[in-house]
């Protein structure tokens, strides 16, 4: 559970690179208009986003060490497809739970992410066993997902009233009102205690192994991502974070498992699939598609339909790599 060189540094740079630079642009950001901050999301369709969950159906036979079959893979593209199709019934069928749920396995599936590249890096001596690292998944999956809703919460409920509307045109306003109704002091609250209460284990475990390095660089990370979700417009640093973060990392894990490590075989093996769900996403969402906001709504609500058989592959890796439970 190693990056190999060039991915780890160059993974690093785009993550890093991603964080300061917007930093760095927050007082032009700040006031730039919605078709600026869709950027990230518009760009995401076709580099980094998108295709991060591409290559899930050759993930199996790359990690059994078999070689492609034509039928078990068909079958595995089916099951993927139904399983979204579920999905998008349930976004159908009651918008603001369908809504709701995403945002909880965004928080999961993006914890769960940098709980691997934090092994991967070597960043994880503090962390003792399952239980810490579960709370370093929901600390990490809670910066993005819950540090824009306090810092930001009208636009949060913008966006979430978006993808409630993807489907359901009236869908939008019981959305906005369950977002507009967490008061922020209470998220916090609630943030302040869970981060606490990780950096505080951690320090205990830092110091009876002496990994101060580890916990050093996992708390900078999380202080600079924190900051970096608390200043910029949610739009902006999310769509950011989903490309140059959680997608990079991902990438960066199967690039050596399906790809022996070629960044442009990877490429080639995810662009059949990625254009593939893109025509998908156009074809459900032709009449969602207009409008800034609106776009990135239906197209965040295609995406949902994608995230829940790419968890599915993702927590069999992890299974499969004891990412969760090995030493
Ligand atoms: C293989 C295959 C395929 C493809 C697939 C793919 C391509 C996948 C992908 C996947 C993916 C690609 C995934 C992703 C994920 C993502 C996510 C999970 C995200 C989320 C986000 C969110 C949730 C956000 C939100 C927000 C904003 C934006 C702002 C503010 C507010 C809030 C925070 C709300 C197909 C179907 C063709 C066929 C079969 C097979
Ligand atoms: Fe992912």
């Amino acid at each position: 559970m190693t990056f190999p060189f060039a991915w780890r540094w160059g993974g690093l740079a785009l993550a890093w690179g991603g964080v300061l630079g917007s930093l760095a642009l927050t007082p032009a950001l700040a006031d730039a208009p919605a078709a600026v901050l869709a950027l990230p999301w518009v760009s995401s369709a076709v580099v980094l986003g998108l295709p991060h969950g591409a290559v899930d159906p050759l993930v199996p036979f790359a990690m059994r060490g078999e070689p492609l079959r034509l039928g078990p893979l068909a079958r595995l593209c089916v099951a993927y497809l139904a399983l979204g199709a579920l999905v998008l019934a349930a976004w159908w069928a009651a918008p603001t739970a369908a809504a709701v749920g995403f945002v909880l396995l965004t928080w999961a599936h993006w914890g769960q992410g940098d709980v691997y590249a934090l092994r991967a890096l070597g960043w994880d001596a503090h962390l003792a066993g399952p239980a810490q690292r579960v709370l370093a998944g929901a600390v990490r999956g809670a910066l993005p997902m819950a540090v824009p809703l306090a810092a930001h919460p009208e636009v949060y409920a913008e966006v979430v009233g978006a993808m409630a509307a993807a489907l359901q045109p009236d869908g939008a306003e019981a959305a906005r009102r369950l977002v507009l109704g967490i008061p922020s002091a209470v998220v916090w609250v609630g943030l302040g205690v869970l981060i606490g209460v990780y950096a505080m284990w951690g320090a205990v475990v830092g110091r009876r192994r002496r990994a101060w390095r580890s916990l050093g660089l996992d708390l900078a990370e999380v202080a600079g991502l924190a900051v970096f979700f608390a200043v910029l417009p949610p739009l902006w640093s999310v769509g950011v974070y989903f490309c140059l973060w959680h997608a990079v990392r991902h990438l960066a894990r199967l690039g050596p498992l399906v790809a022996d490590g070629s960044a442009r075989r990877l490429s080639l093996y995810a662009a059949p699939a990625t254009l593939g769900a893109l025509a998908l996403i156009g074809l459900v969402f032709a009449d969602a598609l207009r409008g800034r906001v609106a776009s990135v709504g239906a197209y965040l609500v295609g995406i949902a339909a994608l995230t829940v058989p790419h968890v599915v592959v993702v927590a069999w890796m992890d299974l499969r790599q004891h990412v969760w439970t090995g030493r």
